[in-house]
């Protein structure tokens, strides 16, 4: 059995790529850390079309699995997105149709994976598993939490005024998280998608509303989000940080300068030097043992009705506890 088989169900990390500019070196990044991290299975790109070919062949060279996929677009709207760039982030939906795989982590291209959290594939099925965001950065600044100073990651600094009803459910951060491939759950993504007013924080936002009856919090030492450390840093112990999601502005290592607000802290100047350490280490880069790297074909998906009658052959495995 592959290391990329552990009790006959097929794992992955899986990252997505857009665009032709400069997000490639973030997957690179992330496939060299998960190389030195020792994870035991591959890392797969869903790549939009028009992201270069030798994009692409630079990911191919470092092992990874090149998927090509379709865009997904929001329903017509006026929305502000928080960030205009947003709107591809929708794209992410299609790496429920990756039926190859059983179990996956999806880690976005700014993230990188310090130490080994392979464990995560042994979660219970049925759930949907990521850490908890934050409200207090001004890209927030559109919603009720913003603007009455509430942030679930210290529910007792400004309480949830009962005026507004209960308070609002845990919210995660779509950058990182651990799911079931599913050809009915992508079905049901797409069509409810069809039906979603979108909002801010895009594809975010809709999953939280998708995933909520399921989703279960995990520590933020699987995620990062670098706004924790001036906004919550009683919440961040970094030595015992495993993931770091370099998604505060500015804070992206391939483009850092140190200008923009918070990117001349020591602790942000160490994170962007670790990353940098694992991408100019060459020890680290892919070493094709002779093994052809084909990009895989695409699982071809049964019609959607002939997958309803499809059996689940659920297999609980024991579990680290979610947070
Ligand atoms: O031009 C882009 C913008 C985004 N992304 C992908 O979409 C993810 C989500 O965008 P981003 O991380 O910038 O959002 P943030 O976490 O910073 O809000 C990125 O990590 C990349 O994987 C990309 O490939 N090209
Ligand atoms: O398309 C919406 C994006 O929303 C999230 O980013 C946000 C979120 O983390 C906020 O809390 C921060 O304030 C903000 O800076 C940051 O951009 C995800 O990281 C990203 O993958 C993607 O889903
Ligand atoms: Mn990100």
């Amino acid at each position: 059995m592959s290391p990329a088989e552990t009790n006959g169900s097929k794992r992955a990390y899986v990252t997505f790529l857009a665009g032709n500019g400069d997000y490639w070196k973030g997957v690179v990044g992330l496939a060299k850390g998960l190389r030195k991290a020792k994870s035991a299975y591959p890392l797969v790109v869903a790549v939009l079309p028009y992201v270069p070919e030798d994009h692409l062949q630079i990911l191919q060279s470092q092992g990874c699995i090149v998927h090509a996929i379709e865009p997904v677009y929001p329903p017509e709207n006026q929305t502000q997105f928080a960030m205009a760039y947003y709107v591809i982030n929708y794209s992410k939906l299609r790496i429920w149709e990756f039926m190859e795989y059983e179990k996956m982590i999806y880690l976005d291209g700014d993230i990188q994976v310090f130490d080994n959290i392979d464990h995560l594939f042994d979660m219970p099925e049925g759930s949907f598993y990521a850490v908890m965001d934050c409200f207090c950065e001004k890209t927030w600044s559109a919603s009720p939490q913003y603007k009455i100073g509430y942030c679930q990651q210290c529910p007792k600094t400004v309480q949830w005024p009962a005026k507004l009803g209960s308070p609002p459910p845990p919210y995660f951060n779509a950058g990182m998280f651990v799911f079931e491939p599913c050809v009915l759950t992508y079905h049901d993504l797409l069509e409810t998608l069809e039906v979603t007013p979108p909002s801010s924080f895009a594809e975010q936002d809709f999953l939280n509303m998708f995933f909520k009856d399921i989703y279960r919090p995990i520590p933020p030492i699987y995620n990062l989000v670098l706004a924790m450390l001036w906004r919550h840093p009683e919440n961040v112990d970094l030595d015992k940080v495993k993931v770091v999601h370099y998604c505060a502005a500015g804070s992206k290592p391939w483009r850092y300068t140190g200008k923009e607000e918070h990117m001349e802290r020591e602790d942000i100047k160490m994170l962007v030097k670790k990353w940098w350490d694992i991408y100019d280490d060459t020890s680290l880069d892919y070493k094709n043992d002779g093994r052809v790297v084909k990009a895989e074909e695409h699982v071809k998906l049964p019609p959607f009705n002939s997958a309803l009658s499809g059996t689940d052959d659920d297999d609980q495995r024991s579990v680290p506890s979610a947070a």
